[in-house]
């Protein structure tokens, strides 16, 4: 009965590997050692070989080569395989859930809310006007930068989707959000007092408020801008239902929370363990601010400026691996890398060890922004770290100019101490399970 797993999955060239256990598979292994489990059985079986994972029989591909090709050939039947969990409560019409001509629809959609030109005229403004006032009122306290970024990006994003400020709708909207995405990466087991059951309940609430939003909107005519605003206009060439607009608000708002908040959290830990880097950070946003008054935002042009921010936000995101790898599907039985992969396999996409890969980054544990400044690593064919293909993050840009935001208030505000005692976890996902302490003063004192 132990051996189930390996009998029911025999089949003729399939990657090689091992299965696990009945019904968990290799999970408990994969939760517990995390990295060095990949890192093991890629030794016994090479880059790609298969496992049985959170639930599903699934083919680890550690391949930079073949990850690249993974991610360009949706076409081919390699669609995002995301948890049930997750699509059942980012909603069916959420990016993640759409394949083909209906998800270059929505893409287009939401590019045409996130492009640069909206990010230099309206939405800018609005982060700019955000981080001020979310960052005010820091000094002579200690803070958990933790639970302030991860309000950062949640709020960030309500105020640029929909203009709601730091009010009563938001405290209940935070509410909702944070119980949504527990639910996203929960069991689908629907009883009380499950985490995706109150996931679901998470989702229906925030539909609620969404959909009064809406039809406030609607009722008042009054022109808005903002991402909202765009949605509903009827000069908008991409016309969604209301079900669309609601789940692609959802999607925003979930897609750029994690991650920006987790790498705003990071970065602020490798600038203090690193003061050269932190100097140099700094010395770049205060230039900008010499050029200002106090109240001047920041525009593109000093956006644009921030080389070394962005170099600083690239090199937290690689040694951090914020995200360690992308799921996808086979939605037939194909060949793979010389193996027969069957239909509804799911693909591990594990992008998080050529992050380390010492002939593309030499020195890969060290903190060092500066190797960024050469800007051809960006665009290395290896550099996965906002995806590939037609699925590369159409946030990567908004997420830099919030992260750049933030910073750049931060470091002209304020210094900082870490209190101590603070654990971090890296995997499976980045976290400091206690929070962050820091303690926060002017940087003029
Ligand atoms: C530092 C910040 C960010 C990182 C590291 C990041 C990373 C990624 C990665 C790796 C993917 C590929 C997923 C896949 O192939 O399955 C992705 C997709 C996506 N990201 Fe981001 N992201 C960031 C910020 C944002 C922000 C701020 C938004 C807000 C709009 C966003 C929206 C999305 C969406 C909607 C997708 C799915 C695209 C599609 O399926 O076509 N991301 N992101």
């Amino acid at each position: 009965l132990l051996r189930w797993n390996e009998v029911r999955y025999r089949k003729k060239g399939l990657p090689p590997g091992t299965m696990g256990w009945p019904v968990f598979g290799e999970t408990t292994e994969f939760l517990k050692q995390g990295p060095n489990f990949m890192k093991n059985q890629r030794a016994r079986y090479g880059s790609f070989f298969k496992s049985h994972i959170l639930g599903c029989p699934t083919v680890v591909s550690m391949d930079p080569e073949l990850n690249r090709y993974i991610l360009m050939n949706e076409a081919k039947g390699l669609v995002p395989g995301y948890p049930q969990s997750m699509l059942d409560i980012l909603g069916k019409c959420n990016i993640a859930a759409v394949h083909g001509s209906t998800h270059k629809y929505m893409r287009g959609s939401l590019l045409a809310l996130i492009n640069p030109t909206m990010i230099r005229d309206q939405i800018l403004p609005k982060i700019d006007d955000f981080m001020r006032s979310h960052l005010s009122g820091w000094a002579n306290q200690v803070i958990n930068i933790q639970e302030k970024t991860k309000e950062m990006a949640l709020l960030s994003s309500l105020k640029q989707i929909a203009g709601i400020e730091s009010s009563s709708i938001s405290e209940a909207f935070k509410t909702e959000f944070f119980k949504l995405v527990l639910g996203t990466l929960s069991l689908p087991i629907d009883l009380p007092g499950t985490n995706y059951r109150r996931g679901f309940q998470g989702r229906k609430n925030i539909i609620c408020m969404l959909e009064q939003l809406i039809e406030e909107r609607r009722a008042s005519q009054e022109v808005h801008q903002d991402m909202l605003g765009c949605l509903l206009s009827d000069e908008n060439r991409y016309k969604l239902s209301d079900e669309e607009i609601i789940d692609h608000i959802i999607t925003i708002l979930y897609s750029g929370y994690e991650t920006v908040s987790t790498t705003s959290m990071m970065a602020v830990k490798y600038l203090h363990d690193h003061p050269k880097a932190l100097e140099e950070l700094r010395k770049e946003h205060l230039a900008i601010r010499e050029k200002k008054r106090p109240e001047d935002p920041i525009d593109w042009n000093d956006l644009k400026s921030m080389r070394f921010t962005r170099a600083v936000i690239f090199e937290t995101s690689r040694l951090a691996t914020i995200v360690n790898g992308v799921l996808r599907k086979t939605t037939q039985d194909m060949e793979l890398n010389g193996y027969l992969i069957p239909k509804g396999w799911r693909i591990y996409v594990y992008t998080r060890e050529i992050n380390y890969d010492s002939f593309l980054y030499p020195d890969p544990l060290t903190f060092n922004p500066w190797r960024w400044l050469d800007k051809s690593l960006e665009s290395h064919n290896y550099c996965l770290i906002f995806g590939g293909g037609t699925r590369q993050c159409p946030g990567k840009e908004l997420g830099i100019a919030e992260i750049s935001t933030f910073l750049h208030y931060f470091v002209t505000r304020y210094r900082w101490e870490e209190v101590g005692g603070d654990k971090l976890t890296k995997f499976p996902r980045v976290e400091a399970p206690n929070g962050l302490h820091l303690r926060v003063s002017h940087l003029a004192n």
